[in-house]
């Protein structure tokens, strides 16, 4: 798994490091290996690198010094540098010179504008783990006549560091240097980082344990459930779908078809919409209530149950099998309004909140806002269950603390009954016996995975995330 770490964190590991290491030593690792990025960025366009135009917007820090420092390194490779100072007395002294003595230029940002319009390429040295809130109304300006790729110096400009929030003038990069490990705005804020370069400088044995993970394809992959030659139907484990009416048998047929393609584990349906399931998916043993659905090793409960009486009595029913549960939709919403139901349930027993901004507000009294990690881990602490946040970046938080941040793959999910998929590939992996943190995390990546092939650049529906479930498993393994 990806490990990421708070800039808290982040700056006590450099502070450890820095004392151990020769002066400006870390600066020029991370300055390297910024240049060497923005040389390939500058080689992906026409005309190759020497000769082209650099400029590098410069902040008070060092942020601005990393820039400086690796606009030296361009000078030897023939890149005509440029350096628009943001704050001509505070910028980092060493960087300055360093680029002074290699040839390249520093102009005051009076004089950027004419200097930005002729770049090839820009470098964001604004501000990097220091920054607090949208830039500054000068770096807001010149950041706004940017028009040339950008390569955003340890994050881009303007984004919050540590939750990605990016709702005031901000930098968008087409790809960040970072150094040393990953913040959490390299894993919240993918639209505005672009491609996330990591640049080892020694910090890694100074960081300990992360404060957020990724999971990665390798990590999807090893947990996946696969049948091997001990295995028949109940051994994968069994999962059982309470949802749909037979009024809306369309989140039934989409929860229970999910569940189908996630793992090789029997599927069982129980509902009013068993006729219309039965028909859809012949592998699924339906029946017409909770009550006579025989032995699941997990269940998925919400989908279009309605949040009236019944669907109150059929969580309760569930709640109270001992087995690990995820509620989805109406559940959520049964939860915060009748919060007792959930005395039908052994703490011992795991339980799995799927919420949207929208049930998050039911649930909390509050919308989630822009600490989405948070939110997440307010709410796993509250409901003793495994929270996963739904939105661009979905966010997995335990009770126990641990956070997983998901890889987003566009927007494609944005679409009617994309949950409800979700929560059959969720309530499979429980089935299947995963760590319930785990399995939310796993289960979101190959969502997010199966709409982007489902969609291959247009418009998908939730029925063709369905189907483009096997495509993204397959890929995750090939890729592992
Ligand atoms: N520690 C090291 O040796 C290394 C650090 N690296 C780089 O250093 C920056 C962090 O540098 P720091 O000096 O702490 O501050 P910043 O450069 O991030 O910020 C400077 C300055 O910017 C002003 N500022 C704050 N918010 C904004 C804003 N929204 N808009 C405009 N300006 C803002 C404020 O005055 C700050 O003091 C780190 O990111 C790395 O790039 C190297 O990574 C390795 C060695
Ligand atoms: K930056």
């Amino acid at each position: 798994m990806q490990g990421i770490w708070t800039t808290a964190r982040i700056r006590a590991a450099e502070d450890r490091l820095l004392a151990v290491t020769p002066d400006g030593e870390l600066m020029r690792r991370a300055a390297f290996g910024l240049a060497t990025q923005v040389s390939a960025v500058l080689a992906e366009g026409a005309g190759g690198v020497s000769g082209r135009r650099a400029v590098l917007l410069v902040g008070s820090g060092n942020n601005g010094g990393d820039a400086l420092w690796a606009g030296a390194f361009l000078r030897r490779r023939g890149v005509a540098v440029t350096a628009v100072l943001l704050d001509p007395a505070k910028t980092h002294a060493a960087g300055l010179a360093a680029l002074r003595r290699s040839g390249g230029r520093a102009v005051s940002s009076v004089d950027g504008p004419q200097w930005i319009s002729r770049a090839d390429v820009v470098v964001d040295g604004i501000v990097g783990i220091s920054a607090r809130g949208p830039l500054r109304p000068e770096a807001a300006r010149l950041a706004g006549l940017v028009e040339a790729p950008v390569v955003a110096v340890d994050l881009p400009s303007g984004v919050d560091p540590d939750t990605g929030a990016a709702d005031g003038p901000h930098v968008t990069a087409t790809r960040t240097v970072t150094f040393g490990a990953l913040k959490p705005v390299h894993a919240l804020a993918p639209q505005e980082c672009g491609e996330v370069v990591l640049v080892d400088i020694g910090l890694r044995p100074s960081l300990g344990e992360p404060d957020l993970y990724r999971l990665e394809p390798a990590d999807i992959a090893a947990v996946w459930p696969v049948p091997g030659p001990g295995d028949d139907k109940y051994s994968q484990g069994v999962v059982g779908i309470a949802a749909g009416s037979a009024t809306y048998p369309g989140a039934a047929v989409l929860a229970s078809g999910s569940a189908v393609q996630a793992t090789a584990g029997m599927v069982r349906y129980a509902g009013h919409a068993a006729d219309v399931v039965r028909a859809r998916w012949p592998e699924i043993v339906a029946t017409g209530s909770v009550t006579d659905a025989g032995r699941v090793q997990a269940w998925v409960v919400g989908p279009g149950i309605g949040t009236g009486a019944e669907g109150r009595e059929v969580l309760r029913h569930i709640l109270g099998q001992d087995v690990p549960v995820c509620a989805d939709a109406d559940a959520t919403t049964i939860i915060a309004h009748t919060p007792e139901v959930l005395d039908a349930r052994d703490p011992d027993t795991p339980l799995v909140l799927t919420p949207h901004a929208g049930e998050y507000e039911r649930l909390m009294g509050r919308r989630p806002g822009v600490d989405r990690v948070a939110a997440a881990r307010e709410a796993a602490a509250k409901y003793d269950a495994v929270v996963l946040l739904k939105g661009h970046c979905t966010v997995v938080a335990a009770p126990d603390g641990r956070v997983a941040v998901n890889q987003p793959h566009g927007s494609w999910l944005a679409t009617a009954g994309s949950g409800d998929v979700l929560t059959g590939l969720v309530g499979s992996l429980l089935a299947a016996g995963l760590d319930p943190w785990l399995a939310a995390a796993a289960a979101a990546q190959v969502h997010s995975l199966a709409g982007a092939l489902a969609a291959e650049d247009v418009p998908t529906s939730a029925s063709g995330l369905v189907a483009a479930i096997p495509a993204a498993l397959r890929l995750i393994r090939a890729v592992a």
